[in-house]
């Protein structure tokens, strides 16, 4: 799989008609990944689907699937995301006993795997391991619903986070997830993200490949440095 340049925009099936999931996959045929919110109501007060339900969205979706596992015993339940096609899986830290062993059980099946913190968990225990993962996901919402307002105090933990990545040399993506939109994505390009997840406001809006553009348009002219390049 050819992978995507940054900005990526990942709208969230969250906020999507799960009765018309196939229509409404095809209304984001030109953004970068599908974000698939899995829930337990168990890790997250809040329950969606499960591998039944991927297995059937990645038969139909016309993008890659970026699955957001937000469900306990991760070690036990990730791999099989994998196994059932997915581009790429992210486990939360929060719920993995062993999240390097997990990391490199994703990755030897085919995937690209991704950890993802809670607004309260700290970014530094993962600086060591940056090349474990592909990307991680900065929380900028409490997960377990769409429609949240975006926590500008998470802004510090990425800026801090790419400026250990940068120091490092790793290449790995930096994700945010939760109150992304047309006047929160600028903070979060200009504080090092460079992949966007958005559920609301891509399916709020009247025209979604408009908002799509949009928000690839405004994470471009915003991204981290963009300013010292002059873009
Ligand atoms: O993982 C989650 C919520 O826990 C997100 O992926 C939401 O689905 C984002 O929704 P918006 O905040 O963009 O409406
Ligand atoms: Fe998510």
């Amino acid at each position: 799989m050819s992978l995507p340049d940054a900005p990526r925009i990942n709208p969230s099936i969250l906020s999507a008609d799960f009765v018309n999931m196939q229509r409404d996959l095809e209304r984001i045929a030109g953004a970068d990944f599908v974000h698939v919110d899995v829930m337990d109501n168990h890790f997250v007060p809040n329950l969606t689907f499960g591998p039944q339900m991927v297995e059937r969205i990645q038969a139909t979706s016309p993008v890659p699937l970026d699955v957001h596992l937000m469900i306990s015993d991760a070690d036990r339940w990730a791999p099989g995301y994998a196994e059932l096609g997915a581009a790429s899986v992210t486990f939360h830290l929060e719920a993995a006993v062993d999240p390097i062993a997990l990391a490199r059980r994703i990755r030897d099946i085919g995937a690209r795997v991704g950890i993802a913190l809670k607004p309260d968990s700290p970014a530094e225990q993962l600086y060591d391991h940056l090349d474990e993962f592909d990307q991680i996901l900065v929380m900028t919402v409490e997960p377990g619903f769409g429609g949240q307002s975006f926590r500008e105090d998470m802004m510090p933990k990425l800026s801090a986070l790419r400026a250990e990545a940068r120091r490092r040399g790793s290449e790995v993506w930096l994700q945010v997830d939760g109150g992304i939109a047309p006047g929160t994505i600028e903070q979060a390009a200009a504080a090092g993200a460079d992949t966007f997840v958005a559920g609301s406001a891509v399916f709020g809006a009247t025209d979604i490949d408009a908002r799509i553009a949009q928000l690839r348009s405004l994470a471009t002219q915003h991204a981290h440095g963009a300013d010292s390049l002059g873009v």
